[in-house]
């Protein structure tokens, strides 16, 4: 049996604000290698596809600004480094966006069903769901290393959308950056953007327009027909 209606949900920057925790994480692993701090602002525009690339743009950010000299540094073992500085932060300081918690509980009263569809590993999300005690809300948690691809790749969505019992016509995907909304294109499933999160709308007439906008979570139910 297959779900009435289904809201999909990407986790940083469109349910979680992780963006303390990352960014701290990634000055620690930067002063492990020895190269300078990141600010907040930077690490925010790196957030969206997954540790291997949040990590690599780091680094790449970090060395450019020590120039010659700066170390030579194995990005896989770096990316390896940053899950052990993180994984004992996942809630320390990040916390679900203003409302989103009852955004959840208005769209899943009136017959949603929910998933979260994140580029970060899968045990991950589901601690941060476990720890911040919504877990139960959801029918299903796709993360960055539980199918063989990962946002942008549809098939990322599709597979979240099929634990969940779903179909993509009958879903909608709620993001914050790009992946998030190519993800979407590629599944044939409406597209939602978090306007509050991590990621800017592209200027009229390039490619990533979401069909539709919300500026703060409590917007989801005006949009979504509850
Ligand atoms: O970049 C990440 O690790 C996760 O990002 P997402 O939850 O926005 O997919
Ligand atoms: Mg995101």
């Amino acid at each position: 049996m297959t779900v009435r209606r289904l809201a999909v949900f990407d986790m940083d920057g469109t349910l979680l604000d992780s963006l303390p925790d990352l960014a701290e994480s990634c000055r620690e692993l930067l002063v492990f290698y020895g190269l300078p701090a990141l600010s907040d602002t930077v690490v925010r525009t790196m957030i969206g596809r997954g540790v291997a690339v949040l990590v690599s743009k780091a680094l790449a950010a970090a060395t450019s600004l020590v120039g010659e000299g700066a170390p030579v540094i194995d990005e896989t073992e770096a990316a390896a480094r940053f899950m052990t500085l993180y994984t004992p932060r996942l809630t320390r300081l990040s916390r679900l966006f203003p409302g989103a918690e009852a955004a959840l509980h208005t769209l899943r009263d009136a017959g949603w069903t929910l998933a979260v569809c994140t580029n970060k590993p899968e045990a991950a999300a589901r601690e941060i769901l476990r720890a911040l005690e919504v877990a139960p809300l959801f029918a299903a948690v796709g993360g960055g290393d539980s199918f063989a691809v990962k946002k942008p790749d549809p098939a990322h969505l599709l597979g979240t959308i099929a634990w969940a019992h779903g179909q993509p016509a009958r879903s909608v995907m709620v993001g914050d950056m790009p992946p998030d909304w190519l993800a979407a294109e590629g599944a044939g499933c409406p597209f939602l953007f978090a306007a509050w999160g991590y990621g800017q709308q592209a200027p009229e007439g390039q490619a990533w327009q979401a069909a539709c906008m919300a500026d703060v979570p409590a917007r989801l139910e005006t949009i979504l027909p509850v």
